[in-house]
């Protein structure tokens, strides 16, 4: 699957956040976007999943734009997003047939995947129990396999790390890194570098409704005269105002 991002301008009613993003996801890759609170990744998110309609510019999945065909281009999407949004009346075992039926994964197939995440994520006992009710990591595991069950060909994740303990992100990473292997592409925002310096292909990092910088660590070590430095180094000197106003 690749996700293209061409030259995108787009907001909020009355305000411009995005401008001129390009980027692009390819096949089996994990990209990581990432920027200070308020760069534009939650919005660029919305974008790619058809929250907002872009004022210029494309978004394209396998050449596919949401306008084309929306049913479709959705369903090649999974999306895990920063707060978990549940249904209080239903249980997991719910949320999960609801979810299989939304994307069209037969009821036995969605069972079956349902039941290794819900193995890996420490949850096979709460089949019956109604997730509004878990805790903020446990809610967050259940938006997680959710989005996995349906294996889509493109994963969008908010700051995935975010409430889950020490288990669960390894566990997830692995999931990522499984997903990958199969070709599934990956775009995940975090302000985790150290972790995303050690499973990113590559980053996109937005400033201010811009990208400043796209590439994999050596490339952007080489653009910016870094050698040797981390992700968050490197962030930081690109966020810098003074590089910003020199650079
Ligand atoms: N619903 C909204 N209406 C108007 N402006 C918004 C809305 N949501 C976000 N914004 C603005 O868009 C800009 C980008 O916000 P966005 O949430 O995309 O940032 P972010 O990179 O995801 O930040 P964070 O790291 O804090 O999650 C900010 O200036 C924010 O005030």
């Amino acid at each position: 699957m690749t996700l293209k991002i061409e030259n995108l301008t787009g907001g909020y009613f009355g305000t411009t956040v995005l401008k001129d993003v390009d980027f692009t996801v390819n096949d089996g890759e994990l990209v990581g976007l990432i920027g200070l609170n308020g760069a534009g990744k939650s919005t660029t998110i919305q974008e790619i999943i058809g929250l907002l309609t872009p004022y210029q510019g494309q978004i394209l999945l396998d050449g596919l734009s949401i306008r084309e065909d929306a049913e479709t281009y959705r369903k090649k999407i999974g999306f895990i997003p920063e707060q978990p949004s549940l249904y209080e009346e239903l249980t997991l075992r719910e949320h999960i047939e609801v979810t299989a039926l939304a994307y069209d994964v037969a009821p036995e197939v969605a069972m079956s995947r349902a039941e290794k995440l819900l193995k890996t994520f420490r949850l096979s006992d709460k089949l019956d129990w109604f997730p509004a009710n878990f805790s903020k990591g446990m809610k967050q595991k259940v938006m997680i396999i959710c989005a996995f069950l349906t294996e889509p060909s493109l994963y969008i994740i908010d700051e995935p790390f975010l409430g889950l303990d020490p288990l669960a992100i390894n566990d997830l990473i692995d999931l990522m890194l499984e997903m990958k292997k199969t070709g599934a592409s990956i775009l995940m925002s975090t302000h985790i570098l150290s972790t995303a310096e050690r499973f990113c292909d590559k980053f996109i990092v937005l400033h201010e409704g811009r990208v400043i910088a796209d590439g994999d660590l050596a490339a952007l070590r080489v653009k910016f005269n870094l050698p040797e430095a981390s992700l968050d180094e490197i962030y930081v000197a690109l966020t810098d105002e003074s590089w910003q106003a020199h650079g």
